[in-house]
Order: C-alpha cells, then sequence, then structure tokens
C-alpha cells in the first residue's frame, strides 16, 4: 500500500545475565537486550526480522502475537506447526506485514522459552495521516510478565516428571521486564514486610517511572506475555477508559481496575487531573490463583514533582483472587466500537472443546475432548503441503465430547492419551468453537485458561456458566461482540467464538499459560494449505545438507 515501508531488524537471540527482580539470573534476550528490542511498524510495512539463534543448545522461534500471518503462515513462528526450530547458529528470516494498527507482541513459542524471558512489544501505529478514533497527547507501552528464580528448563523438567512438579507461583511480576523481589517501592506506605527500595534509577530492576505533565490525555498500551498469572491493573486515583483490546477498537467505557490474561493487550486512556502536586501509583495483582506474588508497582509522576516523592496512600489493592463476578463483569463489558466488522449471522461448523486435567501412565496433563496435544517433529504445515504420509495423526480428533460428561466434576476416568490430529476447515468456512471448562483433577477445582487463536481475530459471541446447551445460542451477542485473538473461559464456564477459517496455513489454537501448553493443553487447525504459494525451503530443512537435499543432490 502506498508509503509502506520495509522495517529490517537484525536479532540475536542469546541467554544473558540480567536482574529482572534485582536477582541475577539467565535470561533470553535478544541482542543483549530484556525484554527485547520493540518493533515499531505502520499498517502494510513489511517487517523482516532476521533471526540468528546464539543459544548454542537449544533450537528456537519468534511468534508475532495477534498478527494474522495472511499469506506467510510460514512466519508465524511456531515450532513443529509453521516451521522447524532454528538450530543453534542458523539465521531465519522472519518476512510478514502487519495489516492492523494495534498493540501486539512477541514471544518465544518453543518450548518454555517464554518463561525463560523471550518477548518483547510490537506496535503498530495507525497509517500516516489518519488518526484513532480517540486522542492522546502521548502514550507509554507496558509489556507485564511473570518471572520465576527457577530456570524454564527446571520448570520444564518438573512438568514432564513423575511425580508431577508443578511451576508454582512467580516470584515476581515484571512490568517492562522490571520487578522488585526483595524489597518493595510502597515499603514506607504499604503494608509490604520487604524493606523500602533504593534505587538510583540505573539499575535493572529499577522501575520504568511514567513521567506525566498535568491535565493531558495518555494512552497506556498495555499487554501481558505471561506465563502463568492472570493479572490485574488500577492506577491510585485515576480512572481508565478501555478502548483497544488485542489490536481492535472497543466501545469506550470507564473502569478503576483492568484485567488482563496471558496474550491478552489493551489500550486504556487516562486523564491527568488529580492533585498535581502528588505522585499516584500504578499496580498490578495476580487474579485467578491464590496469589503468592507482590504487586508490581510502578509511579505516574506528575511532573515536575520529584519521583522520590511517593504518593501518599499505599497502592491500589488488586480485587479478591477468586472474585469472579468482578472479572466476568469487566470482561462482558468489552463490546466492538460501533462501526467495527460484524459476525455472519450463521456457521457452518461447531467445534466443542472440551478443557480437562488428566492422567497418562502417571503424568499430569492436559487434554482437548481428552486427547493430549504432542506436536510431531515435522512442521505441520509442511506435511500437509506437501501430503507426508506419517507427518501427524490423521484421524480427525473429536468434534464434542459425551453428552453425560459433568464438567462440575472431576473426570471419572482421568486417563487420557496423547494425539497430534488436526481440524481441517473448508477454506473460507465459518467456524463456531465452543470452549467448555470443567473440573481439575481435584475436587472443586475449575481454573481460568486464556485461549489464544494464530492466524485469526474471532468474535467472542458469549460467555456461560456451566455446560454449554443449544439453547444457549440463543443468547448469543451477534450485535457487537468483541474482535480479539485471545479469550477467557472462566472456571465451571463456556466461552463462544466465530471465526472465518480464510487464512490458508496451520495455526495453534492453545491455552496461553505455558505450562499448560507444554501439559497439551492446545489443538491445530488447518484451512486452505492447498492454496498456499511454495513454502520458502528453509521453514521445513535445516542446514546446508537440507538445501542440497532439496535440490536433488542427495547422492
Ligand atoms: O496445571 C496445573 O497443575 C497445578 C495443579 O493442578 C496440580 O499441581 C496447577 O495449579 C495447574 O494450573
Amino acid at each position: 500500500s502506498f508509503g509502506s515501508q520495509e522495517r529490517h531488524f537484525k536479532w540475536d537471540v542469546e541467554y544473558i545475565f540480567r536482574a529482572p527482580d534485582c536477582l541475577e539470573h539467565p535470561v533470553m534476550g535478544i541482542n543483549g537486550q530484556f525484554p527485547g528490542p520493540t518493533i515499531r511498524a505502520r499498517p502494510g510495512d513489511n517487517i523482516v526480522v532476521e533471526l540468528t539463534n546464539k543459544l548454542h543448545t537449544e533450537g528456537v522461534v519468534i511468534h508475532w502475537h495477534g498478527i494474522t500471518q495472511f499469506g506467510s503462515p510460514w512466519a508465524d513462528g511456531t515450532a513443529s506447526i509453521s516451521q522447524c526450530a532454528v538450530d543453534p547458529g542458523e539465521t531465519f528470516f522472519y518476512r510478514f506485514k502487519v495489516d492492523k494498527p494495534g498493540t501486539y507482541f512477541y514471544h518465544g513459542h518453543y518450548g518454555m522459552q517464554r518463561s525463560a524471558g523471550l518477548y518483547g512489544s510490537l506496535i503498530v501505529d495507525v497509517a500516516e495521516g489518519e488518526k484513532e478514533p480517540f486522542h492522546y497527547d502521548d502514550e507509554f507501552n507496558l509489556l507485564l510478565s511473570d518471572w520465576w528464580h527457577k530456570s524454564a528448563h527446571e520448570q520444564e523438567i518438573g512438568l514432564s516428571s513423575n511425580p508431577f512438579r508443578w511451576i508454582g507461583e512467580p516470584q515476581s511480576l515484571l512490568i517492562n521486564g522490571r520487578g522488585q523481589y526483595n524489597c518493595s517501592l510502597a515499603a514506607n506506605n504499604g503494608n509490604s514486610s520487604s524493606p523500602q527500595c533504593k534505587f538510583r534509577g540505573t539499575e535493572q530492576c529499577a522501575p520504568q517511572v511514567l513521567k506525566v505533565l498535568p491535565n493531558k490525555i495518555y494512552r497506556l498500551r498495555i499487554a501481558s506475555s505471561t506465563a502463568l498469572a492472570s493479572l490485574n491493573l488500577a492506577i491510585g486515583n485515576h480512572k481508565m477508559i478501555v478502548v483497544e483490546a488485542d489490536g481492535n477498537y472497543v466501545q469506550p467505557f470507564a473502569v478503576d481496575d483492568l484485567d488482563i490474561y496471558s496474550g491478552e493487550s489493551y489500550s486504556v486512556l487516562i486523564t491527568t487531573n488529580q492533585n498535581k502536586e502528588e505522585n499516584y501509583w500504578l499496580s498490578i495483582g495476580v487474579r485467578g490463583r491464590e496469589p503468592k506474588t507482590p504487586q508490581a508497582l510502578t509511579l505516574l509522576n506528575y511532573l515536575p514533582n520529584s519521583a522520590s516523592k511517593l504518593p501518599n496512600s499505599p497502592p491500589p489493592v488488586t480485587p479478591r483472587w477468586n472474585d469472579y463476578a468482578h472479572s466476568k463483569n469487566f470482561t462482558k463489558s468489552i463490546l466492538a466500537l460501533m462501526g467495527s466488522p460484524k459476525p455472519p449471522a450463521n456457521f457452518h461448523r461447531r467445534v466443542v472443546l472440551l478443557n480437562t486435567q488428566n492422567k497418562i501412565n502417571g503424568f499430569t496433563k492436559w487434554a482437548i475432548n481428552n486427547i493430549s496435544l504432542v506436536l510431531p517433529p515435522t512442521p505441520y504445515l509442511g506435511s500437509i503441503k506437501y501430503g507426508l504420509r506419517n507427518g501427524y495423526d490423521k484421524r480427525r480428533p473429536p468434534e464434542g465430547f459425551p453428552n453425560e460428561y459433568d464438567v462440575m466434576k472431576p473426570p471419572i476416568n482421568p486417563n487420557s492419551t496423547t494425539g497430534n490430529g488436526i481440524y481441517v476447515f473448508s477454506h473460507g468456512s465459518i467456524v463456531d468453537v465452543i470452549l467448555q471448562n470443567a473440573n481439575a483433577l481435584t475436587e472443586n477445582v475449575s481454573e481460568i485458561h486464556p485461549w489464544h487463536l494464530h492466524g485469526h481475530d474471532f468474535w467472542v459471541l458469549g460467555y456461560g456458566e456451566g455446560k454449554f446447551s443449544e439453547k444457549d445460542v440463543g443468547k448469543f451477542n451477534l450485535k457487537n461482540p468483541p474482535l480479539r485473538n485471545t479469550a477467557v473461559i472462566f472456571p465451571y464456564g463456556w466461552t463462544a467464538l466465530r471465526f472465518v477459517a480464510d487464512n490458508p496455513g496451520v495455526w495453534a489454537f492453545h491455552c496461553h499459560i505455558e505450562p499448560h501448553l507444554h501439559m497439551g493443553m492446545g489443538v491445530i487447525f488447518a484451512e486452505g494449505v492447498n492454496r498456499l504459494p511454495k513454502v520458502p525451503n528453509e521453514a521445513f530443512a535445516c542446514g546446508l545438507t537440507a538445501k542440497r537435499f532439496m535440490n536433488g543432490n542427495n547422492n
């Protein structure tokens, strides 16, 4: 399109020593930075990321979360799905177009590399000469994450062990890769048992202070790449107007605090119209799991006040972790901005996906319709495109679950099986997905799962309690459902989504809680793969020997 640019980046992924929460640990960085560099682009721009793997003993891929990859499914950055993991020493070229303004991010999508710190921001501004449907004077970008003192490797080994070792709650929450583990910014006016932090400001774990001028409007871009934690964000004395969710404009609404699940992004507007002699807290706490992690904090610093002037009152408190009514109220308030694309009135195919915690040979797993996803070694995109017979399980996974299954109780028979079959959708068909939550292995436990779809936005048609039934269809919102790429299922509830299968490729659809995906909580969708032109060789084979074989020189 007119004025579009190529934006070229050269990135080295490597472990670096960093102190994200003031304690030093190996962190997966990019070009020596953590979080990785921010990509900023405009709609229509071609992004080229020349990614060199400097990890020495691990493969790597990067997923561009929220970017549809229309016409470039091999650049989606999902190991075993859209490409082979990039070998140590190798360089892979991600080439893709960004199509829609919004707040996005990128992250590792191989094993548990997101937990290791492989993530960064991707911001698409409006096209030159165009305006957002709201006004603001300046903006801040807040990429939220959670951090463990146990390495991603140790976490992963625990999950794959029998007896199972759960990763537990994070030690710290990070804002733009910065948190404070053994001190608190609010010790002097809160009830923290930690000592007051004393920062010069140059420390790796010093908070990024948000410096604002009085009586202005600021846009906060907020994205969550947490591995586990669902979060709630609040700013002392300031209401937030929600205007964007996952790169889509929403009908503006005001809140005192905002829930954000892993894989989601929001933009909110705040007006700096409070007492300008004061500074204010921005605080982030854990939702949906019994919190064992202190709040993350930073300051809204009204200039010219000193940033060392602490607010008079303690940081806003996070709503009670299991106040699901509060969460549902927020989530259901998110509706598409008037004039947004509407969903088709009917669907061609409905897939119901039951989410259960299971056992396989004594190992703890998650399963969808009783199949726990284990990715095949050959990427699906290549297996399908080239008709490879043994690339993956050709049996179609179930479209639903037995009617008598009681979602309110632990599974009667918790034993499950692994699989890697795919859901194949006809090109252009309209697909409804009902995500059905259930009781986990333990009685009276049902968890939150934020589900993320690659390659598409979907409309969120509705949320409900208990088991989904046909009569719930009548309550679907077809008028102004929000378009998103991530939607949460609440404990013991269901969430209904609709999307158009019009993006040729193979797409992961999964719980964005990284350990849950690792334990099998995902499915694979494929559509229109036969329409794809030649797939770049380097997506499916590595090194010069592979190139030689592909050129037919294999003797
Ligand atoms: O997958 C999970 O495992 C643990 C627990 O269910 C078993 O230890 C937990 O809280 C999860 O979310």
